[in-house]
């Protein structure tokens, strides 16, 4: 069976306006200003301690808290992980049409796993994915390619394709020797044309026949 990975924040949802309320009130007990939404999106994309770690030098608090401030920012994001969340146009119907067509799907993100199946229930496409590999599921995370592997390992044998958003998933598709197709919408940091990739899309509504020419051209 052929099988399609996607990653989470900025491929499939919209999820950086929760994140960002999450940093803030992390900020907001320190009695320190907000930061704004191009600055958090930033931030995003090597999982939530190293985004916190981000946030702490942009505001300049001893790198000593960052443990207890990770676990302060967790805490306000479990709590309210959806609240502003949203699917990005044309996911549900993309995911329905590759199971159409016989795919396994599964996810693979840098979001620790909890909330990352709490957005996924929230949202209504929990049932699409045979198998959720979040941030802290391995002790190591993307560019790593083994979490990667052990989402594919779980689908089982056959032709495979990872869906990303950033330079990090570029990344560990790279490492891991699997194609790689770009949404072109999310919180990359630079140019499409940096980054390595077998096909792009801005609109999903494009997925599923990329999918099928890039999991029969061998
Ligand atoms: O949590 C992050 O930093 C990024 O999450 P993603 O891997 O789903 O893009
Ligand atoms: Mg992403």
């Amino acid at each position: 069976m052929s099988a399609v990975v996607f990653d989470l924040d900025g491929t499939l949802v919209d999820s950086a306006p929760d994140i960002q309320a999450a940093a803030n009130r992390m900020l907001e007990g320190e009695g320190l200003a907000p930061l704004d939404l191009p600055t958090l999106i930033s931030f995003i994309g090597n999982g939530l301690p190293k985004l916190v770690e981000r946030v702490m030098r942009t505001r300049g608090i001893d790198p000593a808290r960052h443990e207890e401030l990770t676990q302060v920012t967790l805490a306000h994001y479990s709590a309210d992980s959806s609240d502003l969340t949203v699917l990005y146009p044309g996911v549900r119907a993309a995911l329905q049409a590759l199971q159409a067509k016989g795919y396994a799907l599964g996810l693979c993100t840098n979001k620790p796993e909890a909330p990352a199946r709490d957005i996924l229930r929230a949202l209504g496409i929990e049932d699409f994915f045979a198998v959720v590999v979040g941030g802290d599921t391995l002790p190591v995370k993307k560019p790593d390619p083994a979490p990667l592997f052990t989402a594919f390992e779980a689908l089982g044998e056959g032709a495979r394709l990872y869906v990303g958003d950033s330079e990090v998933d570029a990344a560990t598709a790279k490492a891991a020797g699997v194609d790689f197709a770009l949404f072109t919408e999310g919180y990359r940091k630079g140019p499409v044309e940096q980054m390595l990739h077998k096909a792009r899309f801005a609109d999903f509504a494009e997925l599923p026949e990329i999918a099928q020419a890039l999991l029969t051209a061998g």
